[in-house]
Parts: C-alpha cells; sequence; structure tokens
C-alpha cells in the first residue's frame, strides 16, 4: 500500500485535521453553542437596556421628536412640591428687597395673581438683601426652586434678579427642565407685578407666550455605543477561552507531539485550527447581525451588512489571533479561563476609555492610537462608536459600503474610518498569528525542547533540508557548554561485543539490511536548571544529568527488541531520542538508514515509525475509530483504504463493539489497546511500544502478546516493559539498561544462565502437600529438615538460600548442572526418608536477572554517591551498608573460630518507586579464608554516621564467594 506523500499528504492531514476539529466541536455541544449562540442573549440584553433608557429619557424634547411644539401661555409659578428631590418645609419662591414697602406690595401681587393658584404666604419667605438670600439657600440647599431680588431704584426704576438652580435632574425616569418649569414663570411673574407697579393699572395685561422649537428627536440613546462594546467582547470571549483551552488541552496531553511523531506537518497543524476557527467566526458573526436585525436596531438596519459584518468577523479574529498567541506562553489548559477573565476585564476598561474618546481624538500622538489599537477591544469600541453615531437618528442612514474609507457621518473630529480599522483589526490579527507560531517554536514546549531564535533564518527550514533543529533549555538559559562524559568501556562481554560490532559497521559505513536501528553511542545529557534570574545565574543550580551515557546497539528487523531497566534508566530517554522528542547530546542512531540527527532523516523516520507512549494520548471525546481515521491520514494511508484498516485495526485489538465509543469512557486496558492500534497503524517499519500491557487483565494482556508477536513480521520493533513474564515471552533479544547504560544484552536464556545464580530447588516436607505454609524464620522446631540441608551440603556444596517450616530453598550453581541427574535420583529414592512430600526444579527468573543487574548498577551509584542504608540482622546488631551490596561481612564479629568474622547475603527487591530497598537476608555463615576484611570505603566519607556510632559492613567480592556458602 503506497502511501501519499508532499503536497497530496499536506492535503490529507489537512482534511483530517479539519475533521477532528469539527468532530470536537460538534461532541462539545454546549461550548460550540455558547460560542455561535451567546450573541443572542447579549443581544436581547442590548435591546432591554435600549428600551429601559428611551423610556427614561422619554419625557426629554431632545429625546423625542417634536415636529408642532405647543406654547407655554403664560405659565404659573408652580407649587414648590412640585419640585425634584425638594426637602419640607419648602417655599415656591423666597426674595429680597423686603425693605420697601413697594416692593413687598409687588410680591403680594405676585402672589395673590399667580394664575390658578393664589400663594399662601407660608410659602414665600422674605430677606432682605440677595447676601442673605445666598447665605439662607447655602444652609438650607433644596427647600426652594428659586428666588428674586428687587431694588427699588426711583419712582419709575424697580429692578429685579433671578435665581434658580439649573441642574436639570431626573426622576423615575421623567427630566425636569429647571428653565420653563421654574425661571420662565417667576420671570413672567416679576416682570408683570412690577409693570404693573410702575404704570399704576393693578389690571394692566400681560401675556407672555413660550414655545420652543420645531425638531427631530436629536439626541438618540444608542445601548449599542455605550454597553456594545463590552457585550459583544463578552460574546467573543466565549471563542477565545474555548479556542485557547483547545491549544492548551493538545499540548498538556502531548497530543500535538504524539500527531508530529506520526508526521503531521506543523503548518497543517496550525491551518486546521485557523480555517475551523475562522469559520465558526463566520458564522457567529453573521448570527450577531442576524439577531441585530431581529431586535431592530437602527446599527444593524442602517449601516452596510457587509461593512458590519466585516467588523465582528475581523474583530472576532483578532481575538482569536490573540488567542492562538498567548497559548504559546502557557501549558496548562485549565489557566485558559483565567486568562479570559483578565483579558475581558483589561478590554472593559480599555474600552470605557476609548469610549470616552481616548486616543481616537485630535490632538492625540498617532503612535499613541497606534500602540492602543494592538489591543482587538478597543478597535471594537471605536468601530462600534463610528457604526452607532452614523446612525443616531432615524434619518441618518449609516455607513455604505462605498463610504467606509471616509468620515462617518455625525463623526465630526474623524480620525479614523471605518476602513482604518478593519487595516488595524487585519493587521493586528497577522501579528498575533504569526507571533503565535515563532513563539510556538522557540518556547521550550512540553518535553522542555524548542528550536533557535533565528531558526526562520535558516534556508533549511524553507526548503525543507534542514532547519527543524531543536534544542533544550529557556530562551534566556545561560548554561555553558555540557560536561563531556566519559565514555568507560562496558563490564559485560556480550554487550563490549555489541559496541565493537556497531562501532565496526560505523567505521565501515556497512549498512547491514537485517538492521532497522542502529544506535551508535547515544549520550543524552539533561541540562541542568538555573532557577529565576535570566542570565544572573544566582539563584539554585541543579547539575547536569547524563541520562544516557554512550549507548552502541543494533536492533534487527523482524524482531522484537525488549529494553528492560529499573526506573530512571534511561529507557524513554533512549526513546524520545529515536523518535525526535529530545535531541541528542552525543552520537547518532540510524533508523532504516536515517540519521536521528538530521531534519530530513527525522522527517523520514516520522513516515515509518509507529509509537504507543508510555501514557495513553488520546482525546476523551473521540472515539477509538476517529483516533486511527485520523492517524490512518496522518501517516498518509490512501483514504480509499482507510475504512478497511481501521476496521481490521479495531478487529485485531478487540475494539469494533466500542469502535464508536468516546475513548474518555474507555477502560484503563481498553485505552492501552487502542494506543498499541495508533502504534501499527499504516504498517511502520519500526514500532515503539512503552510499556504497552500496563493496566490490562491478564486475558487481554495474552491477546495483545499475541498482537505484538504477529506484528513482528516485516518490521522491528522496541518494547519498554516492567512485566518479565512480558519480556520472556515477547522478545527475541533483551538489553537491559540501567543509570544510563546497557548492562547487558542476549536471548531470554542466555541472560537466565548468563547472569542468574543457576537452578532453583525448592523441598516442601509432609504435612503440607498442598503447599501452604506460615511464612516463618523460626527454624528451633524443624529438626527434620538438618538431613536434607546435610545432604545438599554434602552432594552439591550448597546450603538453603530461605526455610521455613515446611520449605527449604536452594540456589544451586551452574557449575554443578552436571551432578544435579545423579542427585535428584537419589534424592527421590529417599523422599520418604526425609519426610519429603515434593521437590520442585527450576532456572532462575528473568527478574532474578533483572534485579541482579539493576543491584549492581545500583551499588556503583551508591558507592560512587555514598548513599547507605540500614541492614538491621536477626541476630541484633545494625550494620550500614551501600545500596545493592549483596555479601556483606560484619566487622567485630571476629571470634577465634571465625578468625574473619562472620556474613550474609543480602536479599534486595524493588519499592513502588522502583527503587532497591531491603527484603531480608541470609542466614550468617563464616566469611570464607580467602576474603580478607577490608573497610567499606563509605565507613570513612560517612563521618556523620560515625559520629552516630554506626557500624560499617563491608562488601565482598561475589567472585570471591562459593555459592555453596549460601
Ligand atoms: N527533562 C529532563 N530533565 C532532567 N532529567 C531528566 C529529564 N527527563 C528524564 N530525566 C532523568 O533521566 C533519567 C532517565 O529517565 P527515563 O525517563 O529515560 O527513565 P526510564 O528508564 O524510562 O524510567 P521509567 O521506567 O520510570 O519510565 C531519570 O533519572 C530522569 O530523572
Amino acid at each position: 500500500m503506497d502511501s501519499r506523500r508532499g503536497f497530496r499528504l499536506l492535503i490529507q492531514q489537512y482534511k483530517a485535521l479539519l475533521k477532528k476539529n469539527l468532530l470536537l466541536s460538534w461532541r462539545n455541544k454546549r461550548a460550540t453553542i455558547l460560542q455561535l449562540f451567546s450573541s443572542l442573549f447579549f443581544i436581547f440584553l442590548i435591546f432591554c437596556i435600549q428600551k429601559a433608557i428611551q423610556a427614561s429619557y422619554s419625557s426629554s424634547s431632545d429625546y423625542k421628536s417634536t415636529p408642532d411644539p405647543k406654547p407655554l401661555l403664560s405659565p404659573p409659578i408652580p407649587p414648590c412640591e412640585d419640585k425634584f428631590f425638594i426637602r419640607s418645609p419648602c417655599y415656591d419662591f423666597v426674595w429680597s428687597g423686603n425693605g420697601s414697602a413697594r416692593i413687598r406690595s409687588i410680591v403680594s401681587a405676585i402672589m395673590a395673581n399667580n394664575p390658578g393658584r393664589p400663594i399662601p404666604s407660608t410659602k414665600v419667605k422674605s430677606f432682605a438683601t440677595k447676601e442673605e438670600v445666598d447665605t439662607w439657600l447655602l444652609s438650607e440647599p433644596m427647600h426652594c426652586p428659586g428666588a428674586l431680588h428687587f431694588v427699588d431704584k426711583n419712582a419709575t426704576v424697580i429692578s429685579y434678579g433671578l435665581q434658580t438652580n439649573s441642574t436639570s435632574v431626573m426622576r423615575r425616569g421623567e427630566f425636569e427642565d429647571p428653565t420653563f418649569k421654574f425661571q420662565i414663570p417667576l420671570q413672567i411673574a416679576a416682570e408683570r407685578e412690577i409693570a404693573r407697579a410702575l404704570i399704576g393699572v393693578p389690571s394692566f395685561s400681560w401675556l407672555v407666550a413660550f414655545k420652543v422649537f420645531a425638531h427631530p428627536a436629536m439626541d438618540v440613546f444608542s445601548a449599542i455605543e455605550s454597553v456594545g462594546p463590552a457585550f459583544f467582547l463578552a460574546t467573543a470571549m466565549f471563542g477565545f477561552v474555548f479556542q485557547m483551552s483547545s491549544l492548551l488541552t493538545e499540548k498538556e496531553l502531548k497530543l500535538r507531539q504524539a500527531m508530529t511523531i506520526m508526521g503531521l506537518y506543523d503548518s497543517v497543524y496550525w491551518l486546521s485550527w485557523f480555517t475551523w476557527e475562522g469559520l465558526l467566526t463566520i458564522i457567529s458573526s453573521l448570527f450577531i447581525l442576524l439577531f441585530g436585525m431581529m431586535f431592530q436596531f437602527d446599527f444593524f438596519l442602517n449601516n452596510s451588512f457587509a461593512v458590519v459584518f466585516l467588523v465582528f468577523f475581523l474583530f472576532e479574529l483578532n481575538m482569536l489571533g490573540l488567542a492562538f498567541f498567548l497559548s504559546a506562553f502557557l501549558t496548562k489548559a485549565s489557566s485558559s479561563t483565567t486568562i479570559g477573565f483578565f483579558i475581558f476585564i483589561v478590554g472593559f476598561v480599555c474600552q470605557l476609555v476609548t469610549i470616552f474618546g481616548f486616543p481616537y481624538a485630535e490632538g492625540m500622538a498617532k503612535p499613541l492610537q497606534a500602540v492602543w489599537s494592538l489591543f482587538p477591544p478597543n478597535l471594537l469600541a471605536e468601530a462600534l462608536n463610528l457604526l452607532s453615531g452614523a446612525t443616531a437618528t432615524p434619518q441618518d442612514t449609516g455607513i455604505s459600503w462605498s463610504r467606509r474609507g471616509e468620515c462617518a457621518p455625525n463623526d465630526t473630529e474623524c480620525v479614523i474610518t471605518i476602513n482604518d480599522i478593519y487595516y488595524w483589526l487585519l493587521g493586528t490579527f497577522i501579528l498575533w498569528f504569526i507571533l503565535a507560531i515563532y513563539l510556538d517554536n522557540i518556547i521550550p514546549n512540553v518535553s522542555g525542547v524548542r528550536k533557535s531564535v533565528f531558526y526562520f533564518l535558516k534556508p533549511g527550514y524553507w526548503t525543507g533540508k534542514g532547519g527543524n533543529k531543536v534544542e533544550e533549555g529557556g530562551i534566556c538559559s545561560c548554561g555553558g557548554s555540557l560536561p563531556p562524559l566519559e565514555q568507560t568501556p562496558p563490564d559485560d562481554e556480550d554487550v563490549l561485543e555489541e559496541e565493537n560490532l556497531v562501532k565496526q559497521q560505523a567505521r565501515e559505513g556497512r549498512a547491514d539490511q537485517n538492521i532497522a536501528v542502529q544506535i551508535r553511542g547515544l549520550v543524552k545529557t539533561y541540562p541542568g536548571t538555573k532557577k529565576k534570574g535570566c542570565c544572573c545565574c544566582k539563584s539554585k543550580e541543579t547539575p547536569p544529568y547524563h541520562a544516557l551515557k554512550g549507548v552502541w546497539v543494533n536492533f534487527a528487523k523482524d524482531q522484537l527488541f525488549c529494553l528492560l531497566g529499573p526506573n530512571g534508566a534511561g529507557k524513554t530517554t533512549t526513546i524520545n531520542c529515536l523518535t525526535g522528542i529530545t535531541p541528542v547530546t552525543g552520537g547518532d542512531a540510524l533508523i532504516y538508514g536515517n540519521s536521528i540527527r538530521s531534519s530530513v532523516g527525522m522527517g523520514n523516520i516520522r513516515k515509518m515509525i509507529g509509537v504507543c507512549p508510555q501514557f495513553d494520548i488520546l482525546w476523551d471525546t473521540l472515539s477509538g475509530q476517529d483516533h486511527l481515521q485520523l492517524f490512518a491520514s496522518i501517516k498518509g494511508l490512501p483514504p480509499a483504504s482507510i475504512k478497511s484498516v481501521v476496521e481490521n485495526s479495531l478487529a485485531e485489538v478487540k475494539l469494533t463493539e466500542s469502535a464508536k465509543v468516546r475513548a474518555g469512557s474507555y477502560s484503563g486496558g481498553m485505552k492501552r489497546r487502542l494506543s498499541v492500534a495508533i502504534a501499527l497503524i499504516g504498517d511502520p517499519k519500526l514500532v515503539i511500544l512503552d510499556e504497552p500491557t500496563t493496566g490490562m487483565d491478564p486475558i487481554t494482556r495474552r491477546h495483545v502478546w499475541d498482537i505484538i508477536e504477529d506484528a513482528k513480521k516485516g518490521r522491528a520493533i522496541v518494547l519498554t516493559t516492567h512485566s518479565m513474564e512480558e519480556a520472556d515471552i515477547l522478545s527475541d533479544r533483551i538489553g537491559i539498561m540501567a543509570k544510563g547504560k546497557l548492562r547487558c544484552i542476549g536471548t531470554s536464556i542466555r541472560l537466565k544462565s548468563k547472569f542468574g545464580t543457576g537452578f532453583i530447588a525448592n523441598v516442601s516436607f509432609n504435612g503440607n502437600r498442598n503447599g501452604q505454609t506460615t511464612p516463618s524464620r523460626d527454624v528451633a522446631d524443624t529438626p527434620n529438615h538438618d538431613p536434607v540441608k546435610q545432604f545438599f551440603k554434602h552432594h552439591l556444596d550448597v546450603l538453603p538460600k530461605e526455610e521455613t517450616k515446611s520449605f527449604l530453598t536452594f540456589v544451586i550453581p551452574h557449575d554443578r548442572e552436571k551432578l544435579l541427574k545423579k542427585f535428584f535420583a537419589e534424592l527421590e529414592d529417599r523422599k520418604s526418608e526425609f519426610g519429603i512430600s515434593d521437590i520442585q526444579l527450576g532456572l532462575t527468573t528473568l527478574e532474578e536477572v533483572f534485579l541482579n543487574i539493576a543491584r549492581q548498577a545500583e551499588l556503583e551509584a551508591a558507592t560512587a554517591e555514598g548513599r547507605l542504608v540500614t541492614l538491621n540482622l536477626t541476630s541484633g546488631p545494625s550494620v550500614e551498608i551501600p545500596v545493592g551490596a549483596r555479601f556483606v561481612g560484619i566487622p567485630g564479629t571476629e571470634t577465634a573460630e571465625n578468625p574473619r568474622g562472620i556474613m550474609v547475603e543480602v536479599y534486595w527487591e524493588q519499592d513502588d518507586t522502583g527503587s532497591l530497598c531491603i527484603s531480608g537476608h541470609s542466614t550468617e555463615t563464616p566469611v570464607p579464608p580467602n576474603v580478607e576484611p577490608t573497610p567499606s570505603p563509605l565507613a570513612s566519607t560517612s563521618r556523620r554516621s560515625l559520629r552516630r556510632g554506626q557500624v560499617h559492613g563491608f562488601v565482598i567480592d561475589p567472585s570471591l564467594i562459593s555459592n555453596g556458602n549460601f
């Protein structure tokens, strides 16, 4: 089956990712509905606000159209209680000039002649001077709507002044106009009565009419202009947060990394998200316009559809660019809501400032406007301002498409046009988007890896022939060169032989057709970290760590190579180097002839590998079928074949029935099976399986083993596992790593015979025929074991390794193999004499080999680092021993009978974290005569221990110990 390549593959991946995005949106309906339809809610709110405000302003002549104003004919002085917010007791008016009798009679006439309502004397207050009135007004505010100040100059001249509170106020939606309500009636009354007094005719007619201009509604309140920016920003925030969360989820869960390993082009990733979110943005903008028109806003009805649509579309697109940009700095999906909230608050405040005219006003510096325009909510506020202004009254025709480049109607300052806003929105979107891609490349990813700051300047980046090289550490990291690694030759002859073979093949440049992967002296040193202080390097430091210390090995085609090792051995690091997740520090690896150090090579490698990572990397909302279809497309399988390949894959891992069920509801085992199926899809030539059967029940595990066994044909498989049974059953060759080095290599049998202690003989005694025992170290009441022990000692020179009331366990070294047949025949004959019920003989297990290797490596490291643990002897005393020490001599136990003292064999096991811990020790035996007791090299280094009076056991070389001692 020919896979697609080049441009056709790019298109295929693009379509597959677009489908993935569509499925994610479809399966996450609530979020998608919010993203598309939240505008309906906000526009409804704007509509309600608009109606409420319009109702409030309805009494103001400014806000209603007045085509035929009615004249106000000699209006009366209203009672003071009519004034809004007046305090009791109140006065209809106060006056000054009460020193003159003529003035007093004028005021009396004003009160008596008030049209329709004579004013009682209790509602008027008099003062001598206007200063006294001011003092009273100041001390008793809000007790009177107006004051008259009379001056009786001479017989023919009386002057007067008038004082009112000119502030217009509103109460319960009604406007109070102080001029027409209070000032004019007072003025007419004063002038009328002064005139009558001067001419001496009390009935002199004095009719004055007042009338406002005929005018249209002048200043229609626009809720879109005032609250629209914040509400439309809120609409866009849904898309912003969801988009950011989608990007960060794929980053955090390493989904994107998994797709990249499988050969996904970076450009396709970005393009697919851009297309999908762009599409949602178009739909969401169209809905905004539709809902706006539905609610009959002049803003939407009178401005050109295209003009308004483009404002919303470009604004939402811009917010999308901002989301892409900000997600480059973040790693956790949960932070998207916090960032969204923060952006909304900042945007809201900036929009308020923009609505008040800053900085799009005459006299404001252009650079300030440019900087302000980088933040999309500001441009939206200004655009809504212009578009609302252009539809302020029903007479305004709005902005048409052809006039988008001209000054908006009613915009007297004309600092910016709608067209300018388009350019800014488009420009800043492109800026955010390019910055997002750039930062995504140069900011360390989830694996701490990034491209160089100037990666885009390298021609290879554009031609596809390099430029994809990655490095570790932050942009500002000031770590110098890494310390050189001193490579020591391996202790094991098989590992040395493998190393020499690889070296020779590398020297000769000979490509062995049977080799799939050739690892050539792979070194990986993780740079140390320097916390805080960019380039200051003052704070906390961790030293560089050599995770791989020069690994040389070949993985053959059609074979499964099992990489074993305790936690932290370097297995995952090896896999990460092979898949390009982590850059290598030294050495190289060729996968089907392609170097992992070359960008082109890595590009080719990604087309031919399948990876099942240690932790399931799956989308919760996509089904098993969706996953396989996606990865099959990324791998470039011909579209016509994808359906059948996916069906077969699902059947193979027994997921056909759950093919359409979301992976989020799969059990742990089902997820692992899906991960295995993903690794095998597209017929990869190299399959890397990192602990593929973790969490599976025994039946499923055996089934997956069958799948892996079948998958060996035609490809190489690298498997890491902590299950020795799995390694034993599946592997053609096994390599055990520890502390970054390959410690042994070979087939399972070879390792067992070479590193195992030999044969294990279990002897069980009568009275326990069903094999159930109560483990006990108390052997005082088991005298019948002695003849058997002597029999083993006499014939095979071995002592029991473990002893319980009903069992004896012996480890028989390989060199006694020849004696075994006769020995066990004789033991069988004497079974009843010894009281033996059953005898079992077997080879040492791979687990024992693994523990031996791990223990040896741990001992090396513990000796180098001075790490000690306490061994509590069953006989009482405690000694400090290095982690991993097998045979330990106890100082201070020398006697005449045992001149070299006594020793024990220490048994080790792995705890939950994978670290070695003591599980027990053998019976105490004399140190053999060929062993010279030497103080532990750690004894002198650990002064603190010495101060505490701790005794340090001395480590005895296992080669000096005859197995018969134990
Ligand atoms: N990014 C990193 N920075 C520093 N040290 C690291 C980093 N990644 C891994 N290491 C260290 O490198 C060593 C090898 O780690 P690795 O994950 O390869 O072990 P492993 O053999 O896969 O273990 P396990 O069985 O637990 O998966 C460990 O000591 C680990 O702490």
